[in-house]
């Protein structure tokens, strides 16, 4: 009886209409419709795979980023880590959701980032109106240096939006998505962490830290929430916070990017009081309101080895997570930004 009620529920029609739907649910709710017949589990093991396969979602040109858990346990196996990608900042509130393991969109067949594109206007928005230069194609090809490589105070520069020359442009280095082979490995004490797939040279760009821009208010704000779920083992937050001090000296501009519900790959680098292998640059496209937190390599780093840098300063708290960088300065407890 019950296999052919099984068998008759197994039909093309519930197949398709599992592949186009179950992509869309996040893991607890893909185990409740894998519970409920073979063909809902038999697709919610693909998405799963398929997720495994692509922390990007094909959305990073270079190559899918795989999650790897050399940890395998029964209990606490995870084949992935879910969260809203989005290979640029974006403003919140994130897309709700988000398709992901879909033999739909295979890789070398970019999703088009259209939720994003509100705040891709709103970061190259010109507030100088001719802070652009009006090189033809590729700036590194002008005899005369292109404005936008000066650069003006610590901040990288890069060409913008409004720049005559084309996305190939030499001088728009950390705008085409991540620049290394990657994949995601879990560890016994730290969680997910990112991890060369290839050999990085010293000084390439690797990746930006993408996730949601905040007021410091909501950033407060959530800061706390993150920090008592994180005490209690429910969350890994990703929110961190860049402090650019002004040419002048007087000022500091705060800028605070949340990649624990929606961000890239970057979100899975962890902490090494040692300040790890990877610098953080602020990089400023021309014209752009905001500039990007990018990461490059500050050292040749090897295949295989973990890309970490320093959160900052530790601020010793009686509940301050444990830190288990491993490194030879390691303080024991991980930074925490103050609220
Ligand atoms: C930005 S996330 C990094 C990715 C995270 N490991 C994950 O699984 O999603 C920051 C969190 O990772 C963990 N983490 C990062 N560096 C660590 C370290 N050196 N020792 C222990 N935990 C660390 C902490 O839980 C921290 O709140």
């Amino acid at each position: 009886m019950k296999s052919n009620s099984t068998e008759r529920e197994d039909t093309p029609e519930l197949q398709e209409w599992a592949e186009l739907v179950l992509p869309y649910l996040p893991p607890p709710s893909l185990a409740a419709a894998a519970a409920v017949c073979h063909c809902l589990r038999r697709v919610s093991l693909s998405v799963s795979a398929a997720r495994a396969s692509d922390a990007s979602r094909s959305l990073e040109a270079l190559c899918p980023i795989p999650f790897l858990d050399p940890l395998p346990h029964p209990r606490y196996s995870h084949p992935y880590s879910y969260f809203i990608y989005t290979p640029v900042p974006l403003l919140p509130p994130p897309p709700r959701s988000q398709p992901w393991g879909t033999k739909y969109h295979r890789h070398r067949d970019p999703l088009p980032p259209d939720p994003f594109l509100p705040l891709q206007s709103f970061l190259s928005a010109t507030s100088v109106s001719d802070s652009r230069c009006r090189c033809a194609d590729d700036c590194s090809t002008e005899t005369d240096l292109c404005p936008c490589s000066v650069v003006v105070g610590g901040d990288a520069s890069e060409c913008g939006a409004g720049c005559g020359c084309g996305p190939g442009c030499a001088n728009r280095r950390t705008q085409r998505g991540v620049g290394a082979r990657l994949r995601v490995v879990r560890s016994a004490n730290k969680g997910w962490g990112l991890h060369a797939a290839e050999t990085v040279k010293s000084g390439q760009f690797v990746c930006e830290y993408a996730g949601e821009f905040l007021t410091t208010d909501e950033a407060r704000r959530r800061q706390r929430i993150y920090d008592e779920l994180a005490s209690s083992g429910k969350l890994s937050p990703a929110l961190l916070v860049v402090r650019e001090h002004l040419p002048s000296g007087k000022a500091c501009l705060r800028v605070n990017i949340d990649a624990t519900v929606a961000g890239n790959v970057a979100r899975f680098i962890n902490h090494s009081c040692d300040g790890g292998n990877l610098s953080s640059v602020l990089v400023r496209s021309s014209g752009s309101l905001l500039p990007r937190l990018c990461f490059f390599a500050a050292k040749d780093i090897s295949e295989g080895e973990e890309l970490t840098f320093s959160y900052g300063e530790a601020r010793l708290r009686p509940n301050g997570l444990p830190c288990f960088c491993g490194s030879d300065v390691c303080v024991g407890l991980l930074p925490a930004e103050e609220t």
